[in-house]
């Protein structure tokens, strides 16, 4: 008899904020060539060349400011998540981590210590990337076929449109959006232009109006229509008119093009432009994270406020909203009913 189980997956934190674990975790996750997709010389000469340098110095004073007595919050965040959807499944429910520790290797490792012999893994990505999705894939099947090679994964698919998602997310942005708020700015993880156009299949994202269309053959491998598209579903369903919402993507690294507009920059000049109560919303994250608690709630309010806005109001992640384990656990039966199929 099959037993059935469900490994949840994050991008995953260092071990601590110690500038040498923060550097550990920075190697190991920008050395990904799905990440920094550079030939292994290039990447190897920027990353340990010139990023590992400086950054982790930089990134570990960041994560200070997040830190909890429990760790990261990714992290620990992720592991009530995990907790929560246990309470409501009948089958195990494993975590890992795409980089770092608890690893893929780990989580699966528990699941088999249960008996686990089919896995429905959930990468917890609403949007498809290659830097996200894809690498996470990759990883999973490397693990499985190196050490656990009599088990069987299949793969939740990224869940950006789905209707339970997206009244999820409109009904926690509902709750917490202030009456008189000026603008709703939708902030994105950015990857660099270049995934996008490697990962379209078809060859026909242009990376204009292209991805705001309604058809458009390179939508299911497009991150920044996907990004567009969870903007569109929630507005409709907020009834919020266009002027009133604008995307914007952040997180920007090294001198390559990333897709604009850039967060920071648009920041900078809301204020000028007479937006003074604003609202922003970090829908390419689930948990939140050193992404969201620093870069957005502290040094994005301080660029909004000093470029003459008034009032920023940062709207969480679903975090371990119980709507959001219930999309969850939805998601993850459906795929768990597949391996019937198969
Ligand atoms: C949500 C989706 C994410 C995409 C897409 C993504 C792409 C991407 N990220 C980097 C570089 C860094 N990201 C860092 C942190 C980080 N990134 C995501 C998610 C996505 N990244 C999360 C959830 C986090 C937070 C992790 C945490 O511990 O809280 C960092 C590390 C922190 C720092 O030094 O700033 C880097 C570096 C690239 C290059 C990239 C696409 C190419
Ligand atoms: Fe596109
Ligand atoms: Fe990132």
């Amino acid at each position: 008899m099959n037993q059935k189980g469900i490994l949840l997956v994050n991008l995953g934190s260092p071990k601590s904020t110690s500038v040498e674990d923060v550097k550990e975790y920075l190697d190991e996750f920008l050395m990904d060539e799905k990440v920094i997709d550079y030939r292994w010389i290039f990447r190897a000469l920027l990353v340990q060349g010139i990023i590992l340098k400086t950054r982790p110095k930089k990134s570990a004073e960041a994560y200070k400011t997040v830190w909890t007595d429990e760790g990261s919050p990714l992290i620990v965040i992720s592991k009530h998540l995990q907790k929560r959807l246990q309470e409501i499944v009948d089958v195990p429910v494993g975590l890992g981590m795409r980089y770092a520790e608890p690893s893929i290797k780990t989580g699966i490792q528990e699941l088999v210590d249960q008996g686990v012999t089919e896995i429905t893994l959930f990468p917890l990505y609403p949007q498809y990337a290659m830097s996200t999705t894809e690498t996470v894939i990759d990883k999973a099947e490397e693990v499985r076929l190196k050490f656990f090679p009599d088990i069987k994964i299949n793969y939740v698919e990224p869940f950006y449109d789905r209707e339970i998602y997206i009244n999820a997310l409109a009904e926690s942005i509902r709750e917490k959006l202030p009456a008189d708020f000026d603008l709703l700015q939708f902030s994105y993880h950015g990857v660099p232009e270049r995934h996008i156009y490697k990962t379209d299949p078809t060859n026909t994202c242009n990376m204009n109006t292209c991805c705001q269309k309604e058809d458009n053959p390179s939508h299911k491998f497009c991150y920044r229509h996907q990004c567009y598209k969870v903007t569109e579903l929630v507005c409709k369903k907020l009834g919020l008119p266009k002027e009133k919402v604008m995307v914007t993507f952040q997180s920007r690294l090294g001198k390559d093009k990333w897709m604009e507009p850039y967060t920071d920059a648009t920041l900078e000049g809301l204020g000028k432009k007479g937006i003074k109560k604003l609202a922003i919303v970090c829908p390419a994250f689930v948990s939140d994270c050193l992404e969201t608690l620093e870069e957005i709630s502290v040094e994005g309010k301080e660029i909004f406020l000093h470029g003459g806005g008034e009032r920023f109001d940062y709207i969480p992640c679903l975090n371990e909203e119980q709507s959001w384990v219930n999309v969850v656990k939805t998601l993850s039966e459906e795929k768990l009913n597949d391996f019937y199929f198969h």
